[in-house]
């Protein structure tokens, strides 16, 4: 027997759109990003995976795209739980910059150890920059853990204790389990189900709005086709491949 896991990225965003570092600022879909997220849930239905359980992270990106696709697919019903474990990795002090920008700032070399380094967090945002969360009620109970910047490796740190405490034992009780979340805290999911390298995450890139099913083994919870499968693979490559080459 397999449990089944469903990975759904956020449809395009504000952000995305005008092609700024986003992380944690809570921007809005755009009508091509809501279009995404209801082709998505259009997907799931055509594909028979119905969700039983959704989880969001705290960011109204994730959180309508959810609610858009399991609307699509007459699952607005389901249980709906949320976490900031789930969250957009914190981009510190380029939450707001201009990637293209920043590219011809700092160079190729510095841009992609930001971007897509397993180790090296940008600069720490100062708590009253325009684009700080810190005082923001949705994270009043973080104490010490709000981030003021985050490298891939921390948003697995912060990411692992709500997949084994949360999301685990939903898909032990045999849900099928859909994460709506963010580019890279899906890329600290999927680094963790396949077992990438620290090296190997810098080219993985997850496209908006294409749900991407797992099949995990009951036993040791791997997937049975490695990287999972998307609904739509062509759309999906398409799309990761435009990920990859923001800023250029
Ligand atoms: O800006 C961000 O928060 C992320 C996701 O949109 O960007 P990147 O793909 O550059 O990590």
């Amino acid at each position: 027997m397999t449990y089944t896991l469903v990975l759904l990225r956020h449809g395009e965003s504000e952000w995305n759109a005008k092609n700024l570092f986003t992380g944690w600022v809570d921007v809005a879909l755009t009508e091509k990003g809501r279009a995404e997220a209801v082709n998505g849930g259009r997907l799931m239905v055509e594909a028979d995976v119905l969700p039983d359980v959704v989880h969001t992270s705290l960011q109204r990106r994730a959180i309508n795209t959810a609610a858009l696709a399991l609307d699509a697919a007459d699952r607005h019903w389901i249980p709906v739980r949320r976490s900031w474990r789930l969250n957009e990795r914190h981009y510190g002090a380029l939450q707001g910059k201009d990637k293209k920008q920043t590219l011809e700032e700092y160079g190729e070399e510095q841009f992609m150890l930001w971007r897509r380094s397993f180790d090296v967090p940008p600069p720490p945002l100062a708590d009253d920059d325009e684009y700080s969360q810190v005082g923001l009620p949705q994270y009043a109970d973080l104490g010490d853990e709000m981030p003021r910047t985050e490298c891939l490796k921390d948003v697995i740190a912060r990411f692992l204790p709500y997949w084994e405490a949360s999301i685990v034992p939903d898909l032990k009780a045999g849900n099928t389990v859909l994460v709506a979340a963010h580019g890279n805290s899906l890329r600290a999911l999927i680094k963790h189900l396949d077992q990438i390298s620290d090296e190997d995450i810098a080219g993985l890139n997850v496209p908006t709005g294409m749900p991407l099913v797992y099949e995990l083994d009951e036993a040791t919870l791997a997937p049975t086709v490695a990287g999972g499968t998307y609904l739509d693979p062509e759309a999906a490559a398409a799309a990761s491949a435009a990920v990859a080459n923001q800023g250029r």
